[in-house]
């Protein structure tokens, strides 16, 4: 069992930021992908729910559509969501970075860890949420869940013309890549240093504190923490959440 469900008086408190404010222009035409429900309950819920189910996380923030922060919070309202948890629901920006910074500018003093997740991930296990939580109260700045890559990777030229061949320039070794998930967990003081540092643009925060030349660690993602990103990922997510109810027996 990890540390994290047995908190020590004292333990750094931890926040969650879950950036949920992503058209989802991947995904295909419709709602805001994270609105978008999965088995008849939007995205979003799911991976608040994720957060919420660690017994560390005290606050989690939203970070929703710029013009969806009323809607957000009602549909929080309208779903079953742990009383020990703080929710809070701020407007996102134009782009994922912009929309971590604004969530995590709403996280009040006090809390010294801060996860952040996309609310595209939702279906990550609460073990690898604490696995994450105890890496970074064990010391580490800035810890990431990953896995190792199925597929062998080739760096290429991109094509101008999309479709038209690519030339391969270098097979990186596999052994050395993997693949970076979330919930990413930060020192709080670092992760707001490496938003105020870095201003171009990024794929995720713990490349923000690479920069920074502070220690990034890996732990051991999950395969139910992937991403949904294109059509065949809904029904994936369907097909773990139908799985899981027919494991709990309802
Ligand atoms: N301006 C943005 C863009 C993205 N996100 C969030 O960042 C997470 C990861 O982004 P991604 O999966 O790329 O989502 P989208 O940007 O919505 O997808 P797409 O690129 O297909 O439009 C998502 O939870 C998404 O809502 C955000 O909060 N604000
Ligand atoms: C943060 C992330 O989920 C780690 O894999 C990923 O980088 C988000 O990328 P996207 O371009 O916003 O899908």
């Amino acid at each position: 069992m990890s540390d994290v469900s047995r908190p020590s008086p004292g333990a750094a408190s931890v926040a969650a930021v879950i950036p949920a404010a992503g058209r989802g222009v991947r995904l295909g035409p419709g709602a805001p992908k994270a609105l978008r429900a999965l088995n008849g309950t939007p995205m979003l819920v799911h991976a608040v729910r994720a957060m919420a189910a660690s017994r560390a996380v005290s606050l989690v923030v939203v970070v929703a559509p710029p013009d969806g922060a009323a809607e957000v919070r009602s549909l929080l309202d309208a779903h079953a969501l742990p009383e020990r948890t703080d929710f809070v629901v701020v407007p996102g920006g134009a782009s994922r970075q912009e929309s971590v910074r604004l969530g995590l500018e709403a996280v009040p003093t006090g809390h010294d860890i801060v996860l952040v997740h996309d609310a595209a991930r939702p279906l990550v296990p609460v073990d690898t949420v604490d696995a994450v939580i105890d890496a970074v109260r064990a010391g580490a700045p800035a810890v990431v869940p990953a896995l190792p890559l199925a597929d062998t990777v080739k760096e290429v030229e991109p094509a101008v013309v999309p479709g038209e061949p690519e030339p391969v320039l270098a097979t990186p070794s596999r052994a050395r890549l993997r693949a970076v998930q979330t919930p990413q967990g930060f020192a709080r003081a670092t992760l707001a240093r490496a938003h105020e540092t870095v201003t171009e643009d990024v794929t995720d925060d713990a490349s923000m504190v690479e920069q920074l030349g502070e220690t990034v660690v890996v732990v051991p993602g999950h395969e139910e923490a992937f991403k949904v990103t294109r059509p065949l990922d809904l029904l994936l997510a369907e097909a773990v959440l139908a799985r899981r109810r027919l494991n709990d027996g309802f």
